[in-house]
C-alpha cells in the first residue's frame, strides 16, 4: 500500500476542486465490492453468456473482459468513478487544447496536450481554436512529407534510413515500423540507433549495405538529448570518413526553435510542437517521415486514420461499456487500486508487436509513474502499475509459470489477431500456425481465470488471475493506429481518474543532472587531471575496472 504521507515528505498544499480519492462515493463503493470480488474460479463462473455480454468493439478491435474479476455492479461502480472524476471533461479539455500539462501553483511545463490534433486531419475536425491551429500546422507538415515521399520514390536515391533518437523519439515509431513488416516498401529498410552505447551505432552501421544510398533521420523534440546528439556526431563522422557529405544524407525532426532547428545542416527538416509529448509523438512527424519512407505514405495515413477513429471513440462514446479506452482504463484501475495488483503484463500473440510492450512501458510508466496530484499534493493511493511483457507464445516458455502459480497476481492484457500479416501459413495436423497461436492465447486467458484444483498441490492452479483480451482481424496499418490510440487514451483516462498530470516527466531529470556531473569527472580524467575520491561521484568513477 502507498503511505498517506511519503516518508520524509510533507503534504504541501490543500484545497482541491476534486474530492480526495477516499472521499469519492464510487471509491467507497468499489472498496466494498473488492472485499468479495467476482470469483472466476467458481463453477460456471465463466459462461458463454458472460463471454458474449462482457465485450466491447470499436475501430476493428474487440475487448473481451469476461475473464476480469468484475460483475455488472462492479462496472456500474467504475462508471460512477469515471463520472465523479470527470474523465470526459478532462479528455475534452485535452483534445480542445487547454493547458492541462501543469501542476497548479508550482513550476511545471504549462503546455497544451494535442497529439490527437496530429491525426485530426480527416473529416469532422475539432473546431476548438487551439486544436484547429495544431491540426492545420500538422496538415502543412503532412503535405511536405507527401511531396518528399513522392520525390524519394521518383529519384530512387535512397534505399536505407537510419533513425537516430531515444525514448519517445524511438520507441513508438520503432514499435510501429516493426509491427508492419508485411506492409514494407520493396527495397527499403529502416535501422535504429538509440543507445549512447557506441556498440549500438557500430552494429547498425556495419549492417548498412550501401552508405551512399542511406538517409539519416535525426529525431529529437528538444534537440538537446545527450544520447541523440552524441550518436548524430558519431554517424556524421562515419559518413565523412567514408568520403560522403553528411549534408546530402542527414534529415531531422525536431521542435520549432530547438538547437537542432538549423535547416542549413539538413536535407530537410520536419517539425513537431511543444504540445506533443515524446511518448505521444508516434503519429506526429516523429513517426511520419520514417514510417512513410519504410511503409509508404498511404500506409502512414492509414495509421493516422485508425488512431483518429479511436480518438473519436474515446471522446464521443459516453457509455463506458462501449468506450474501449475508458473500459480498459477502468479495468486497470480496478485491478490496481481495489484488488491491489502492482504490475500489468501486456502479452501480444503477434511477433510483429515485438517492441509494442516496450513502447507501452514508456507511454504508461513515464505518464502515470507519479506521486503527486495535479495540485501538487502527495497522493495516498496507488498510481501507474509496472508494465512488462513479451510476445506469446515465447513468454509461455519463460515467465508464465509465475503468472499461473506465483505468489503475486499479475493482471494480463492479451492482444491477438484472427489472421496473420504475411498470410504465409500452413495446415499442419489439421490446424494452421495462426490457429495454434490463437489457441494458446485463449487457453492462457481461461487457465489464468478459472484455474484448476486437484489433490496434488504442485498441480493446483488457484485461478482468479484477472485478464482481458484485445482482438483484431489482422494487424494492418489502420488496426495498429487504433491499437496505439487505444493505449494512449487508456493511459490518459487513468491519469484523469487519479487526477495526476500524465504529460510531464520530471522523474527522469535527477539522473540526467548526475550523469552530466559524472561526465565532468570523465573529462578531467581524459585531460590527465587527478580525480581524488573525495566525493561519492569520483569514488564511484574510480570503481570502473
Ligand atoms: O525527443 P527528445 O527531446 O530527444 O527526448 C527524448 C526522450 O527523453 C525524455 O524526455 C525522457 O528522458 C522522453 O520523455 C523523451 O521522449
Amino acid at each position: 500500500a502507498v503511505p498517506t504521507t511519503m516518508p520524509g515528505l510533507m503534504r504541501l498544499k490543500g484545497g482541491s476542486s476534486m474530492p480526495t480519492w477516499s472521499d469519492n462515493p464510487a471509491v467507497i463503493k468499489l472498496r466494498e465490492i473488492a472485499k468479495n470480488p467476482y470469483d472466476l474460479s467458481a463453477k460456471d463462473a465463466i459462461s458463454p453468456a458472460r463471454i458474449n455480454m462482457m465485450q466491447a468493439s470499436a475501430c476493428g478491435l474487440k475487448l473481451l473482459y469476461g475473464t476480469e474479476r468484475v460483475d455488472e455492479a462492479t462496472i456500474d461502480a467504475l462508471a460512477n468513478l469515471a463520472k465523479e472524476r470527470d474523465v470526459f471533461g478532462k479528455m475534452k479539455a485535452m483534445m480542445d487544447g487547454e493547458v492541462i500539462n501543469k501542476i497548479e501553483s508550482y513550476e511545471s511545463e504549462n503546455r497544451k496536450v494535442l497529439h490527437t490534433a496530429m491525426r485530426d486531419v480527416f473529416d469532422k475536425r475539432n473546431e476548438a481554436p487551439a486544436a484547429k491551429e495544431a491540426s492545420d500546422l500538422e496538415m502543412a507538415e503532412l503535405s511536405k512529407l507527401k511531396d518528399w515521399c513522392n520525390k524519394l520514390d521518383k529519384e530512387k536515391t535512397f534505399t536505407d534510413l537510419v533513425l537516430i533518437g531515444i525514448g519517445g523519439s524511438d520507441l513508438g515509431p520503432r514499435a510501429l515500423y516493426l509491427a508492419l513488416q508485411g506492409y514494407k516498401k520493396d527495397n527499403r529498410r529502416v535501422h535504429f540507433v538509440s543507445n549512447v552505447d557506441p556498440d549500438d551505432a557500430a552494429m547498425v552501421l556495419k549492417g548498412i549495405p550501401d552508405l551512399s544510398k542511406t538517409l539519416v533521420l535525426v529525431c529529437s523534440k528538444s534537440g538537446g538529448t545527450l544520447e541523440t546528439l552524441t550518436n548524430e556526431q558519431l554517424v556524421r563522422d562515419f559518413f565523412v570518413k567514408k568520403g560522403l557529405d553528411p549534408k546530402k544524407h542527414f534529415a531531422c525532426v525536431t521542435g520549432k526553435g530547438s538547437p537542432m532547428d538549423n535547416p542549413a545542416e539538413y536535407l530537410i527538416s520536419f517539425y513537431m510542437f511543444d504540445y506533443i509529448g515524446g511518448r505521444y509523438s508516434a503519429t506526429s512527424m516523429v513517426g511520419g517521415p520514417m514510417l512513410a519512407f519504410g511503409l509508404g505514405y498511404q500506409n502512414y495515413e492509414m495509421i493516422l486514420k485508425g488512431a483518429h477513429d479511436m480518438d473519436r471513440n474515446a471522446i464521443s462514446e459516453k457509455d463506458v461499456r462501449k468506450n474501449l479506452p475508458l473500459l480498459l482504463a477502468l479495468l486497470g484501475v480496478w485491478n490496481r487500486n481495489f484488488l491491489g495488483h502492482q504490475t500489468l503484463a501486456v502479452l501480444p500473440y503477434s511477433q510483429a508487436l515485438v517492441r509494442f510492450t516496450a513502447h507501452l512501458q514508456q507511454l504508461d510508466m513515464e505518464s502515470n509513474g507519479k506521486h503527486i496530484d495535479r495540485e501538487g499534493r502527495f497522493v495516498d493511493y496507488a498510481t501507474g502499475p509496472i508494465i512488462w511483457g513479451e510476445p506469446g507464445t515465447n513468454g509461455q516458455h519463460s515467465f508464465y509459470q509465475l503468472i499461473h502459480q506465483g505468489t503475486d497476481v499479475v493482471p494480463c492484457e492479451f492482444v491477438g489477431f484472427t489472421n496473420s500479416q504475411f498470410g504465409m501459413d500452413l495446415d499442419v495436423k489439421g490446424t494452421t500456425s495462426q490457429q495454434k497461436l490463437n489457441s494458446n492465447l485463449l487457453a492462457q486467458s481461461l487457465a489464468m481465470a478459472q484455474g484448476h484444483i486437484t489433490s496434488n498441490p504442485n498441480k493446483c492452479f488457484d485461478g482468479n488471475r484477472p485478464n482481458c483480451i484485445i482482438l483484431g482481424k489482422k494487424l494492418d496499418p489502420y488496426t495498429l493506429g487504433a491499437l496505439l490510440s487505444l493505449y494512449e487514451h487508456k493511459v490518459a483516462f487513468q491519469g484523469f481518474l487519479w487526477d495526476i498530470n500524465s504529460f510531464d516527466q520530471e522523474g527522469v531529470q535527477l539522473g540526467k543532472v548526475l550523469a552530466n556531473q559524472f561526465l565532468d569527472i570523465y573529462q578531467k580524467v581524459n585531460k590527465g587531471e587527478s580525480v581524488p575520491a573525495t566525493d561519492n561521484l569520483s569514488a564511484l568513477v574510480q570503481q570502473m575496472p
